[in-house]
């Protein structure tokens, strides 16, 4: 019989200073991997930006006039598939945000969603980050439809609160994609278990999508950039490098996984749920 798949592909680029560079660098990897036949294309967290507070303002843009937007947006129509643009720094009402799109084949917006849980963290001997200094938190959890299903769309920390991905879950998503920037004391701490444990809990595919490590920024993403499937496997994991994930995604293997460990039918909702909160 045949498997209902999709195929992802992940950039994990090399965020530079320099917005034009990349720019020309994410199209660079957007070809490749369409090239290769990936349907769904996806950028890392901060694409065009240095991930750092010193930056975010001036290279945030307006959705209504941004030439990031308009550029990922004539790609995705050129070459007629789905981009995740990773994230950028977006500007509205005198705030910035931490702000992922999702375009469809077309180019149009089909998503937006802007980072939820802000990184301030303070881990000694480690990594210092306050994003609050300088970004505006959303207050939306992400899901949209695709020609293939569902999806579920956070930002890097967003994947540490597991209610997060339970939301998106119950609302259908059957992927969560993860643009993201760990570094170099939380990456190898938690990133390969947090993408495993929200696959396990959900039983979906998790998507993480990194920059890749640049020595010479003030904050050194990790990579790494990776698939986990809904049984826990990684089915594909970078280095630290510039490089691209290629991968089929079976969805018929989630409702044949719920069947035999049904763990969604399984829970105690006269006991505990997870309550949307949104207006
Ligand atoms: N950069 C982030 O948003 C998250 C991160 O690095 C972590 O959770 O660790």
């Amino acid at each position: 019989m045949r498997r209902y798949i999709m195929k992802v592909g992940l950039c994990q680029m090399k965020v530079q200073e320099e917005k034009k560079k990349n720019l020309l660098k994410a199209k660079q990897l957007i070809n490749e991997a369409s090239e290769l036949g990936a349907d769904i294309i996806i950028l890392p967290e901060m694409f065009n930006c240095p991930y750092d507070n010193t930056f975010f303002e001036e290279y945030s843009e307006n959705e209504k006039n941004s030439k990031t937007l308009k550029f990922i947006s004539n790609i995705a129509q050129e070459i007629s598939k789905y981009i995740i643009a990773g994230s950028i720094p977006e500007n509205e009402d005198g705030k910035v945000y931490n702000t992922s799109y999702a375009f469809d084949r077309e180019g149009n917006i089909i998503a937006k969603h802007r980072k939820v849980h802000l990184f301030d963290i303070d881990v000694k001997g480690g990594v210092t980050f306050k994003e609050s200094d300088v970004l505006s938190r959303g207050n939306e959890y992400t899901v949209f439809e695709t020609e293939y299903c569902k999806i579920g769309l956070q930002i890097c920390y967003d994947i540490r609160f597991p209610e997060l991905s339970r939301l998106m879950v119950e609302e259908g998503a059957k992927l969560i994609i993860t643009p993201a920037s760990f570094n170099m004391t939380t990456g190898p701490a938690h990133w390969k278990d947090l993408f495993k444990v929200r696959a396990l809990d959900n039983q979906v595919y998790t998507l993480g999508c990194s920059g890749a490590l640049n020595k010479e920024a003030s904050y050194n993403s990790y990579g790494h950039s990776i698939i986990v499937s809904p049984w826990g496997d990684i089915i594909n994991n970078l280095e630290f490098e510039e490089g691209i994930i290629i991968e089929e995604i079976d969805l018929d293997k989630i409702n044949e996984i719920r069947e035999q460990l049904p763990l969604l039918k399984h829970r105690r909702l006269d006991l505990y749920g997870v309550v949307d909160k949104r207006d």
